[in-house]
């Protein structure tokens, strides 16, 4: 017998061989928020709670052809970018999305999660990554998801408080997404822990309490890729953050210690408890 078609949504990212953040969390958010995932490879990273060893990065056409064969072929209603290495893929990316109806004037959304270093401080990409990011994903980007060293790295402004969240949400706008949203971990000294989504019109806040965890690893791909899961599943995009931000806030109370340094959020608080024996 067949079941009915999930919606389905596809990540554009990097591997992470400690399977906390990249391609790896955002495969696992997705299935538990009910919808089918795809991949577009973008490198492979050889990773562990210590920091990014070594890496191949995935030769640029091949990035495209993925995205490509998957929009082609099984259709998708959401899609999102993590690790993109390099400004030759993001070339290539922007390539692909544009032919497969990705982006922020296309059918399908494209969250853009403007991931430039690992949560250790490793490079994810160079300074020609950054200015291609700049210049080619953002205008195509239905919303943006910076850190506050993301907004630093490409705005220049350095956020210390919740005012110049705002700020930078503007700044980031003035760079072309339709929605830009602030993510607010990063800011240590606020007992709370309150995102920022912006249309061009008015802020949202997403609040959440501040837990006292060292386990961060993969909270920003997992809150990007719980809204990519939202708006997979056909949510208005301040009804997505709201999703994306319940989704993270679980995912880092349920995060776990594991190797000697930061541990992974948790995807297991969404699981259906199995029968007992
Ligand atoms: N200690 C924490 N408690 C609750 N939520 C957190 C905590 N740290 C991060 N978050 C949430 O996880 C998401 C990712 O945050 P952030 O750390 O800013 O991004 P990144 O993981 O990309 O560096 C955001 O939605 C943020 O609100
Ligand atoms: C392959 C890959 N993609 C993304 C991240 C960023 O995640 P974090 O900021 O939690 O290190 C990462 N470390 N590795």
């Amino acid at each position: 017998m067949s079941q009915a078609r999930p919606p389905a949504a596809l990540t554009i990212a990097g591997s992470d061989s400690g399977g906390a953040a990249g391609l790896q969390a955002d495969l696992r958010t997705f299935v538990t928020c009910g919808v089918h995932g795809l991949v577009a490879v973008t490198a492979v990273t050889v990773q562990n709670t210590l920091g990014v060893h070594d890496r191949t990065d995935i030769p640029a056409n091949i990035v495209a052809a993925q995205i490509e064969a998957v929009a082609d072929d099984m259709g998708l209603q959401a899609a999102k970018t993590g690790m993109l290495a390099s400004a030759e893929i993001i070339h290539a990316v922007a390539r692909a999305c544009d032919k497969a109806g990705i982006g922020r004037d296309a059918e399908v959304p494209f969250v853009v999660d403007p991931v430039a270093a690992s949560m250790h401080g490793h490079p994810l990409f160079d300074e020609a990554g950054l200015s291609a990011l700049r210049e080619e994903l953002l205008p195509r980007a239905t919303v943006v998801t910076p850190n506050l060293d993301e907004v630093r790295l490409l705005t220049g402004i350095d956020v210390t408080d919740r005012d110049r969240m705002r700020e930078a949400a503007v700044a980031l706008r003035d760079l072309g997404p339709r929605h830009v949203l602030v993510k607010s971990g990063h800011l240590v000294e606020d007992p709370e822990c309150v995102d920022v989504l912006y249309d061009g019109t008015t802020f949202t806040e997403l609040p959440g309490p501040r837990f006292a965890t060292p386990h961060t690893h993969g909270a920003g791909d997992a809150m990007a890729s719980a809204l990519t899961a939202g708006l997979a599943r056909g949510m208005e995009m301040a009804e997505a953050a709201k999703f994306g931000k319940w989704f993270v806030s679980n995912a880092v109370e349920h995060s776990y210690p594991m190797g000697a340094k930061v541990g992974p959020v948790s995807a297991f608080w969404r699981l259906a408890p199995e029968p007992s024996p």
